[in-house]
């Protein structure tokens, strides 16, 4: 199976600072599946048009993008398939708020969250474990977003494992159990992110922000369940920092060296882009550390999709987003359900020691303890304590399972 990237391009508004200054829109949407520049005032066209999957014009919300372009990965994701959506386009585009959105509007990632719990509680038959990580790459430095102050050293590292896998060494993991819980996390990370004013933008990133949940799950089931298969997936989540010319966002001092970072690094994102649309044998993955994380989600084991977002006004800029998208739309990827037999899915483990933890308590609860009051009463007292902590212990673990809170299938059909 060999599945194309999903492209879609959405257009924004005019924005009040563009609406004061008069600014033409240059562009025009098709039929929903293009874009073309026009001529300002004749709305005589410029250009041939671009073709992608989906375009989305300037009266579509975030749901709009959600519904066409992002629910079916969060459902691949949640069916074990690896799974990437990103926003990319120049600064001030949109990228954040159509990944993150407002109070009024959520954008993919807030919608994403809403999409697995619900999917979840539609899902009785299967347990799940979620675990998130939230990183940004700023100045080529990959630092941890959920990590407090005091734990935040010089940077993390990208590793690969015997397997050829990459991941960032130390990045903390969160195990979460309710949408409200990933919500509150979502929010933290999003407080710790480099965010700076400039002439184009009020509130412009000044990183890449990747937003990361591990989704475990299995079936339920009552009995010996130690061979069952744990499916694993990856979900990215990215907000990407807007290219940017520097005589346009007014930039100097830090600002300058950020844009500098951030163009560099898009530019070796295109570069593999269009070394993967061309087919070429060999790609420069490890040329950014951009590139090495979501090695996976480009030309590999992963369903991707990505929201190009551009502004009505620019003309050059948004020329170079649609042809970065259209290269992207003919980029290849060959996902498959990632199945896991061994202990490596953390779920298998939590269930072994679940079950590990039950049979020693049993084990104790079966001594007679009678015989022991009339020899040693503090040995009781040190068992008893020591079953209580087996079973909190056990308590904990079952905590970080999310399931629905509707029966299970099998204990439906026989009336329980
Ligand atoms: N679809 C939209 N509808 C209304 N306003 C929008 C829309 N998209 C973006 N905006 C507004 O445009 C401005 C820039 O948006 P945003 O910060 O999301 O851009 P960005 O691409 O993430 O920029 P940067 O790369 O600089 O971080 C914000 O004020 C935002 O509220």
């Amino acid at each position: 199976m060999s599945d194309n990237i999903l492209v879609g391009v959405r257009i924004r508004p005019l924005i009040p600072r563009e609406v004061n200054e008069a600014s033409a829109v240059h562009w025009k949407i098709g039929d929903g599946e293009s874009i073309l520049q026009i001529d300002p005032s004749s709305r005589r066209s410029l250009c041939s048009p671009y073709k992608f999957d989906r375009v989305f014009g300037m009266d579509c919300n975030n749901e709009d993008i959600y519904c066409s372009i992002a629910e079916g990965i969060i459902e691949s994701a949640l069916a074990g398939f690896n799974a990437t959506i990103f926003a990319y386009g120049q600064t001030s585009s949109g990228k954040t708020y159509t990944m993150m959105g407002d109070k009024q509007e959520p954008g993919i990632i807030p919608l994403a969250i809403r999409n697995i719990f619900q999917s979840i509680e539609n899902n009785p038959d299967r347990e799940y474990l979620i675990r998130v990580s939230y990183m940004e790459i700023y100045n080529e430095t990959i630092t941890d977003l959920l990590a407090s102050r005091d734990q935040k050293g010089k940077g993390l590292a990208v590793r690969e494992d015997i397997s050829g896998n990459v991941y960032v060494a130390d990045l903390k993991e969160e195990c979460i159990n309710s949408e409200e819980m990933l919500l509150a996390i979502m929010k933290k990370g999003n407080k710790n992110r480099h965010v700076a004013a400039s002439n184009m933008n009020d509130r412009s990133s000044r990183s890449h922000a990747i937003f990361r949940l591990i989704l475990e799950s299995r079936e339920r089931s009552e009995g010996d369940d130690s061979d069952v298969a744990v499916t694993v997936s990856h979900l990215n989540l990215v907000d990407l920092a807007g290219s940017e010319n520097a005589s346009q966002t007014g930039a100097t001092g830090d600002r300058l060296k950020e844009g500098g970072f951030i163009n560099k690094s898009l530019f070796m994102l295109g570069r593999v882009i269009s070394q993967l649309s061309e087919g070429e044998q060999f790609v420069n993955f490890r040329d950014s550390k951009l590139t090495r994380i979501l090695q996976l989600s480009l030309g590999g084991n992963a369903k991707t999709a990505v929201v190009c977002t551009v502004t009505p006004v620019g003309i050059e800029q948004t020329h170079s987003t649609l042809r970065f998208a259209s290269r992207a739309k003919a980029v290849k990827n060959k996902p498959v359900v990632n199945e896991v037999l061994s202990d490596a899915a953390l779920l298998k483990r939590y269930a072994m020691e679940i079950k590990t933890l039950q049979n020693s308590l049993a084990k104790e609860r079966s001594t007679d303890k009678a015989q022991e009051v009339d020899k040693v009463r503090e040995m009781l007292d040190e068992k008893e304590r020591k079953n209580q902590e087996l079973l909190q212990k056990i308590s904990e673990l079952k905590e970080n399972l999310v399931v629905s809170s509707l029966p299970r299938e099998s204990a439906r059909n026989i009336g329980i």
